[in-house]
């Protein structure tokens, strides 16, 4: 009998890089090959989401770029009495998972290599936007956010940058900041991979218990059902989406909105068809979890047109 014979896939591992020093290095290296640099910032726990964003990371910059992937858990983003210290920490898969991916160097610094003097005296002040939904829960939470972002963009000097739209405000955040600071940098967002059955990815999700795993698509069941009422106009779109929220107690929703597709308030009288975003947060025990997705905002006009005949006035 004759074994089969397989071509094994090849994936050359990423370079770790513990320190600013060994990450200057590497970005050295990366440098003279003449390529452009992507940065990709995560927390680690790396699942398929992180995976496409290493990927769109590599198609931006070729095969003669190179693409660096930061894993730090941020001290400065967590609220007390939030998840810092519980929060998975999976070097060893994560390093699998960005050579799977096709990165070159991991960034994965020690707090003091981040923050070498304890706490920043100078921090990335959000804005507006950042007091509103994630921020209004999480206070300070953005501030933590833009600042180490801000660091990394300073370390590693990215071409490009790579971040989910799972995390909306925050994407709007980061191309906010480097749009008024003048940051040298281009902000691509990157779409959510999901489950099968609608569950976006979150390295969050392993905090679920199997009861709470099941209860967890109530999230993207109301974020599908705001689209499917969307052209009826936001305020029944939200409707549809607090009525499947509220079909499953044991899912505490923090907020369910509707906005303009920058995070602005929806004006029921601007005129004109538009994009606008659905976002959720809420709390399954004591996991946090949040999603949103894109839907059409119509005109006044088109809202009334949608208005269903009351079959008890038909006249025959
Ligand atoms: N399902 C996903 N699809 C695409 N990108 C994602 C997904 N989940 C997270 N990301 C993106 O990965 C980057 C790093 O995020 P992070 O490490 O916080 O992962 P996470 O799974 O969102 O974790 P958490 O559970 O803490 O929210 C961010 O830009 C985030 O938007
Ligand atoms: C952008 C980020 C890596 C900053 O710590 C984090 O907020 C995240 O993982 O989305
Ligand atoms: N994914 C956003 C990081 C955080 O929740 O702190």
């Amino acid at each position: 009998m004759t074994t089969p014979t397989t071509t094994p896939t090849t994936t050359t591992a990423p370079a770790l890089a513990p320190t600013r020093e060994s990450l200057r290095r590497e970005l050295a290296l990366a440098r003279g090959r003449g390529g452009r640099v992507a940065l990709v910032p995560t927390m680690g726990a790396l699942h398929d989401g992180h995976a496409s964003l290493v990927r769109t990371a590599r198609e931006l910059v070729g095969p003669e770029g190179a693409v660096v992937v930061s894993v730090f858990v941020n001290p400065l983003q967590f609220g007390a009495g939030e998840d810092l210290d519980r929060y998975p920490r999976t070097l060893d898969a994560d390093l699998a998972v960005c050579a799977e991916a096709g990165a070159d160097v991991v960034f994965a610094p020690a707090v003091d290599e981040v923050y070498p003097g304890g706490d920043p005296q100078v921090t990335v002040e959000p804005g507006p936007l950042g007091t509103l939904l994630e921020g209004a829960v999480r206070p300070g939470h953005f501030r933590g956010v833009l600042t180490v972002v801000a660091k990394l963009f300073g370390l590693v000097q990215p071409d490009v940058a790579v971040f989910g739209e799972k995390d909306y405000q925050q994407l709007a955040l980061i191309r906010r900041m480097a749009a008024d600071l003048c940051l040298p940098v281009e902000v691509v967002g990157a779409p959510t991979v999901r489950e099968p059955d609608g569950l976006a990815l979150s390295s969050r999700n392993r905090y679920l218990d199997a009861e709470q795993r099941r209860l967890a698509t109530t999230l993207s069941r109301a974020l599908d059902a705001a689209r499917e009422r969307e052209a009826y106009g936001p305020g029944a779109a939200r409707e549809a989406a607090l009525e499947v929220l509220a079909s499953q107690p044991a899912v505490e929703t923090d907020y369910l909105v509707v906005t303009e597709d920058d995070l602005g308030e929806v004006d029921p009288a601007r005129p004109g068809r538009r994009s606008g975003r659905v976002l959720v947060a809420a709390r399954l025990g004591t996991t946090r979890l949040i999603d949103n997705l894109p839907l059409e905002i119509p005109s006044p006009n088109q809202i009334r047109n949608q208005i269903q005949p009351d079959p008890t006035l038909e006249t025959h």
